[in-house]
C-alpha cells in the first residue's frame, strides 16, 4: 500500500540545488527551472536541456556538499549523481537541515523531508500528478501521457468554470444552484468536445448547457 501523500509546492524565487549533470539531473532541472533558481553542480554535463539552469563544473565530496547547501540555502536539493554513497550523503545532510530532498536513486520508505517527484501534466491552472510510490516510474509516465490525451482542454475548462461561477454569482444566483450549474458544465460531454476540437465556441456551448439546466429556454 502506498504511503506517500501528494502536496503541491510553490518554488517561485526559491533555490533548487541539483547534484549531478546527467540525463536525470537535466530532467529535474527542467522541471523546476521556470519557477525556481536552479543551480546544477557536476564535474560533467550531459548534452541535454537544463532549462536555463546555472551550471557549476565541480565534483563535490560529502564535505563540499554541506558547504553548497549552507551557502545556497535551497528549498529543495536533488541528488542525481551516479555515486550512490554521495547521493545518500546528500540526502542525509539535507534531512539534517530540514531541507526537502529528492533522492533520484531511491524508492521505498522515506523520511518526511524526502520527496518523490511525480509525473505531471500542467495545463493552465490545472496540475495532475502521478506517483507509484517509487514502484514503477514507467507506469507514472504512461499515465501522464494518457492524461494528456484524455483531458486535452482541461485548463480551459477550469478557467471557463471559474468565470461562469463569478458570472452566476454576479447575477445573484444562490450557491446551491451555482454548484449544480458548474457541475453540469464540468460533466458535459458537449463542453469537453468543444474544448477538444476547438471548432465550436466553448463559451456558447456553456451558455446553452446552463440555460437548459435553469429552464431559461423552455
Ligand atoms: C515520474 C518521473 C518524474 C521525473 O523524474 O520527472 C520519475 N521517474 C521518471 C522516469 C523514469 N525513471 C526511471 C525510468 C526507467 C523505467 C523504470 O525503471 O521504471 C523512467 C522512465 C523513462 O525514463 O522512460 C528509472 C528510475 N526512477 C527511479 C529509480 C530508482 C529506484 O527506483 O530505486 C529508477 C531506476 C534507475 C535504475 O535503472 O537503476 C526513481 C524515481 N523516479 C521517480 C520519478 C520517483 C518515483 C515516481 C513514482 O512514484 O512513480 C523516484 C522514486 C524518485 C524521483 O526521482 O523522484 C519520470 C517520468 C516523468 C514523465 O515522463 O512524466
Ligand atoms: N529518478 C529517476 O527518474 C531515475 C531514472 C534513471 C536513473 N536514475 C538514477 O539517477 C542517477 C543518475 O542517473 P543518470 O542517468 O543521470 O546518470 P549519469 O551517469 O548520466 O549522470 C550522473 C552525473 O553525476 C555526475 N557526478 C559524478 N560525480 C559527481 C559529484 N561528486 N558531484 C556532482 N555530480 C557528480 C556525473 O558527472 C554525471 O553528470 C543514477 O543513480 C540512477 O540510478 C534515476
Amino acid at each position: 500500500m502506498g504511503s506517500v501523500i501528494p502536496l503541491f509546492h510553490d518554488f517561485t524565487d526559491e533555490t533548487v540545488l541539483v547534484f549531478g549533470g546527467g540525463s536525470v539531473g537535466a530532467r529535474k532541472s527542467r522541471k523546476f527551472a521556470d519557477e525556481a533558481d536552479v543551480v546544477v553542480v557536476s564535474p560533467e554535463f550531459a548534452d541535454a536541456d537544463f532549462g536555463g539552469a546555472e551550471r557549476v563544473r565541480e565534483a563535490p565530496d560529502a564535505e563540499a556538499v554541506v558547504e553548497w547547501i549552507d551557502r545556497t540555502d535551497p528549498a529543495l536539493v536533488v541528488a542525481a549523481t551516479d555515486d550512490a554513497a554521495l547521493n545518500d550523503a546528500i540526502a542525509e545532510v539535507a534531512d539534517e537541515r530540514g531541507v526537502l530532498v529528492n533522492q533520484t536513486d531511491a524508492s521505498g520508505e522515506r523520511d518526511a523531508n524526502s520527496v518523490v517527484v511525480p509525473a505531471t501534466v500542467e495545463d493552465g491552472p490545472v496540475t495532475m500528478a502521478v506517483s507509484t510510490d517509487g514502484t514503477s516510474p514507467a507506469v507514472s509516465k504512461y499515465l501522464r501521457e494518457r492524461f494528456e490525451e484524455e483531458f486535452a482542454g482541461v485548463g480551459e475548462m477550469a478557467e471557463l468554470t471559474a468565470e461562469l461561477r463569478q458570472d452566476l454569482r454576479d447575477e445573484g444566483m444562490g450557491p446551491e444552484e451555482r454548484r449544480a450549474a458548474v457541475r453540469r458544465v464540468v460533466n458535459s460531454g458537449r463542453v469537453w468536445k468543444a474544448l477538444d476540437s476547438g471548432r465550436s465556441n466553448p463559451s456558447q456551448v456553456v451558455s446553452a448547457v446552463i440555460s437548459n439546466n435553469t429552464g431559461d429556454s423552455s
